[in-house]
């Protein structure tokens, strides 16, 4: 396998230089099963558990945990095992927050040039979800797209694209697909050129592993099916990073549900943007023209958004649900602080606090 194909390059080389030593090679991570990573090299797929020094690292940062997508050097050692030695600097990264456990994010999938939020056109899409996901698109650090599946089970897919086009900022690219009749395969595959990556995004359901099939040509993912009782899923084995034959690659994550937007910490590299603002450029913009510095838009004179909202230019729907992902990324932000304090204090981590979308 060829690494460029998969994404390899002068960046990523330079990035390996200081490992580039007898023993160690350079390769992608296909999977992570409880630490041990599935990573693709020239010469084939190893499976490799962490080296030391990265436990370590793990131990005071969770995020450096390598993730699907993770260019990495593995050092082969003199019994035949591999370890990953070193994560190398990322250029995107789409983090969840780990609802829970610590304040930290987890990446779920690294170096994508793209990121696709997916979302079914049936049954009805949830525009609250495509801003959820763009949001975290968007703090990735890659550039998002809104693909909409299953364009050939409803009337006016057309119409309805052009409705959702409204929840996600001018410009991005949405396209209708259907692995029914192969609608749109051709513009989503332009995102996926040798040595380009495009990760998806999306809820359970949405049809993304179908969509990593039809792109793929091949049944290359066990398509999870419901129960003919649709009583839950059953869900056969599963790879995450999947080359496109003549083209660059695809990571498909686990099915989002209950994502968190992580609040990023300023200065990491890993996660350059604010992605709820990207998102939301549109409102971000307006509410600068506000009268006050301080508007909360709701009943204040002078208030462009809410002017907005009387023209028909805003839903009131999405200037709710842009309020509500504000208090969720406040509450993260939080989070995040009192776990430092808590951390420099006692040394240990904080009780469990619940997320908003938990309660
Ligand atoms: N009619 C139609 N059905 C589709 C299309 N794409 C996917 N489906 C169906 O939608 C269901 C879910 O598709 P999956 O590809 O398993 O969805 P997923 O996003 O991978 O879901 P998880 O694996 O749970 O994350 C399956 O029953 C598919 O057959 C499409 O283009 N048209
Ligand atoms: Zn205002």
């Amino acid at each position: 396998m060829s690494l460029a194909s998969l994404g390899w390059d002068a960046q990523f080389a330079a990035s390996y230089a200081r490992f580039d030593r007898r023993g160690n090679r350079p390769g992608r991570i296909a999977r992570v099963d409880r630490g041990v990573c599935t990573v693709l090299t020239e010469t084939g797929t190893t499976r490799a558990s962490l080296a030391g020094r990265m436990l370590g690292i793990i131990a005071r940062d969770p995020l450096a945990m390598p993730s699907v997508g993770d260019w990495t050097a593995v050092r082969r050692w003199d019994d035949d095992r591999f370890t990953v030695e070193a994560v190398l600097p990322r250029r995107s990264a789409i983090v969840r927050s780990t609802a829970g456990k610590a304040a930290e994010g987890q990446a779920v999938a690294a170096n994508a040039d793209t990121v696709a939020v997916v979302e079914s056109l049936d049954p009805d899409p949830d525009a609250g979800r495509i801003e959820r996901l763009m949001a975290l698109a968007h703090e990735s650090g890659a550039e998002p797209i809104l693909v909409l599946t299953k364009a050939d089970a409803v009337a006016d897919p057309d119409l309805l694209a052009a409705d959702l086009a409204t929840a996600v900022p001018e410009g991005t690219a949405v396209i209708p697909v259907s692995a029914v009749t192969g609608r749109g395969i051709a513009r989503v595959r332009d995102y996926i050129a040798v040595g380009r990556t495009l990760a998806l995004i999306g809820a359970s359901g949405a049809g993304k592993s179908t969509l990593v099939n039809t792109l793929a040509g091949a049944e290359v993912m066990a398509t999870r099916r419901l129960r003919a009782d649709g009583r839950g899923r059953h869900t056969t084995s599963y790879r995450a990073l999947i080359p496109i034959p003549g083209g660059g690659v695809v990571l498909d994550t686990p099915g989002l549900r209950a994502v968190g937007l992580f609040d990023r910490r300023p200065g990491d590299a890993a996660s350059p943007a604010d992605g709820l603002a990207l998102a939301f450029g549109d409102l971000e913009e307006l509410a600068a023209a506000c009268r006050f510095g301080d508007c909360r838009h709701d009943t204040e004179p002078g208030c462009a958004v809410a002017e907005a909202v009387a023209n028909g230019l805003v839903t009131t729907r999405r200037l709710d649900n842009w309020r509500k992902l504000q208090r969720e990324q406040a509450f993260e932000r939080q989070r995040v602080e009192v776990r430092g304090r808590d951390g420099r204090r006692r040394g240990r981590r904080p009780k469990r606090n619940l997320h908003p979308w938990e309660r």
